[in-house]
Parts: structure tokens; sequence; C-alpha cells
């Protein structure tokens, strides 16, 4: 049975990153999707948009929606202070299975939650199943027709607090175009546009980021 694309990125970082050191195998990562094989990790470029978020707000509670193969988990989890934790969800059973080998070879993985599911479904548990009071942070990265449905729904489980941010990844491509219009008309959100390139491409990509007003 001949591997994933997955179990390839994997065994690039196991042979080339250095175990217990994040940023080697974020740059490991960068370094196989950008010249092997691409891959949909948020990349060096959107990542740094995403550490800047990450460090602005200094989240103590941070969820992501959409692990895949955990390079954005890594990214978020390496500027967490101690005591902080990421949440992060994947629905994809295999790529699951890659993110945890990721993240424990990190060296990041006290920091990390990963929840095999559905967002509609794992959402309104956060609270009483995985002891969330609210979201600090929200790093929106998995089906993009499932951005505004869940941001709906985070609100509905009462797990925004006035200031949590929202940080949505791939607003051009594949484009998320319910989404901005959702969340720029909706007075109950600041929004911010981070022009940026899709990961390993020229091609136009951005980030918008969304500050709950309350
Ligand atoms: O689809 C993308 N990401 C979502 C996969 C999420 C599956 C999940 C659903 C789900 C539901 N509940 C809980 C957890 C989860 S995880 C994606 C795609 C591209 C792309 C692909 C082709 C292309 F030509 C140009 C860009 C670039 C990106 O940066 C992406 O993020
Ligand atoms: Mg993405």
């Amino acid at each position: 049975m001949n591997q994933s694309k997955e179990q390839r990125i994997l065994n690039f970082v196991l042979q080339n990153a250095v175990r217990g050191d994040p940023c080697s195998v974020i740059d490991a990562i960068d370094t196989y999707c950008s010249q092997k094989e691409w891959a949909m990790n948020v990349g060096n470029e959107k990542g740094l948009i995403l550490d800047k978020t990450v460090e602005e707000i200094n989240p103590s509670v941070a969820l992501e929606l959409g692990t895949y193969c955990g390079y954005s988990a890594v990214r978020i989890a390496r500027l967490l202070k101690a005591g902080a934790r990421l949440l992060t969800l994947e629905f994809n059973p295999e790529f699951a299975a890659i993110a945890k080998q990721m993240i424990e070879f990190a060296g990041v993985q006290d920091k990390v939650t990963l929840i095999e599911g559905p967002s509609e479904e794992i959402i309104p548990q956060l609270k009483k199943k995985y002891e969330v009071d609210t979201l600090d942070f929200v790093f929106v990265d998995h089906w993009k027709d499932r951005y505004t449905p869940d941001t709906i729904l985070l609100q509905e489980c009462s797990l925004l607090r006035k200031g949590s941010v929202l940080l949505a990844d791939n607003i051009i491509v594949p484009g998320a175009p319910e989404f901005v219009n959702y969340i720029r008309n909706n007075p109950r959100f600041q929004c911010t546009n981070y022009p940026s390139h899709l990961e390993y491409m020229k091609v136009q990509d951005a980030m918008e980021k969304a500050v709950f007003l309350g």
C-alpha cells in the first residue's frame, strides 16, 4: 500500500527536523511542501501573520478548526505561555494520526489537545467535555462553507467574549465569500483584511481577522 502525501511529509520531518524543536519542524514542512509536494499548510508567509496575531493576543485558550498535518498547531503552540492550551479539531482520521505524531515530535503535546470529529458536533461539547469557559483566539482553517455556520455556533454556545479574536485562512483561495459577507456586515465584529499569498504559490490569498465586540 503506497504512502500518502501526509505520511511522506511526516517522514521528511522525522528525518530532517530536530525532536523537541518546533521551529525545525515548521521549516522542514515548508521545505518539503515548497520543493517536493504542495500541501495545504498555512505556510510561512501567512504563518507570520498567524504568529503576530497569536503574540498580540497571548491567548490562554485557543481553538483551531482544521489541524491537517499539525503545521499551524505547532506554529501556535510554540508561542503559547506556560499553562496556555490549544484545542485543535480534525475531521479526517488519517490526517489526525499524522498530526498527533507531528505535534509530539515538535514537543508541544502538553499544550495541544487534538480532537477528531466534525466541528458542528465538537463545538457544542467544548464547555462541558473540554472544560472551556471562553475562547481567546480561534484559527479558522477548515471547510470553507463551515466558516459562517461555525462562527454562529461559537456565539450560540457562548464561547466568545468581548475581545475574542478569529483569524480565518483562505479568504481568496479557495475562498470564503459567504463568510466575508457575514462577518464584515456584522456589527458585533471588527474586521481587518491581511492580503498575502496562497501557501507555497505566487497566487493571491488573504486572511481576515475579526474581533468579537460582545
Ligand atoms: O480545504 C482546505 N482546508 C480545509 C480542509 C479541512 C477539512 C476539515 C473539515 C473539518 C470539519 N470539522 C472539524 C475539522 C475539520 S478539518 C484548504 C484548501 C486549500 C487549497 C486547495 C487546493 C487549491 F488548489 C488551493 C487551495 C488551501 C488551504 O489553505 C486550505 O485550508
Ligand atoms: Mg488554509
